[in-house]
């Protein structure tokens, strides 16, 4: 959430001083034209042909805010994943159990931690 500082138009939207204004990083980050497919979960896309980490695909840095208060914590927070996730698919093998009941993310939004 921020705060206009002086009046502005954008895209033709007149935006008075002092307004409050929220970015839609959801949006943002589920835009097809940035991001095909969005709501199908595929890290793949990050990815050159060759398997190596495409260094030209758009970082999806909206989840971290905008401007000068962008958070501060955003390279710690991202390194904190990478060490997270490298340390599981290190220690664990990861797979879908045979038989039994098998449940997938269906990636739809739920509003708390826990559903
Ligand atoms: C996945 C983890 C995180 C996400 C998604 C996240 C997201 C955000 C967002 C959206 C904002 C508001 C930015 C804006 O107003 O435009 C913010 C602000 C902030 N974040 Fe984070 N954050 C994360 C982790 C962290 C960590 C690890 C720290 C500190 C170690 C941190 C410290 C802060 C601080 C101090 C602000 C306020 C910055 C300001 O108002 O100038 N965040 N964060």
């Amino acid at each position: 959430m921020h705060k206009v500082t002086e009046d502005d138009v954008y895209r033709g939207y007149h935006i008075p001083g002092g307004s409050t204004v929220i970015a839609n990083s959801w949006a943002i980050l589920h835009d097809p034209a940035t991001y095909p497919d969005p709501d199908k979960f595929s890290p793949e896309q990050f990815l050159t042909d060759t398997g190596e980490l495409n260094l030209d695909a758009p970082e999806p840095t909206a989840a971290f805010g905008f401007g000068r208060r962008i958070c501060p914590g955003m390279y710690m927070a991202s390194d904190s994943l990478w060490i997270a996730a490298a340390s599981l698919l290190w220690a664990f093998r990861v797979e879908k159990p045979e038989g039994g009941e098998q449940e997938s993310p269906t990636g739809n939004y739920t509003s708390g931690l826990v559903r």
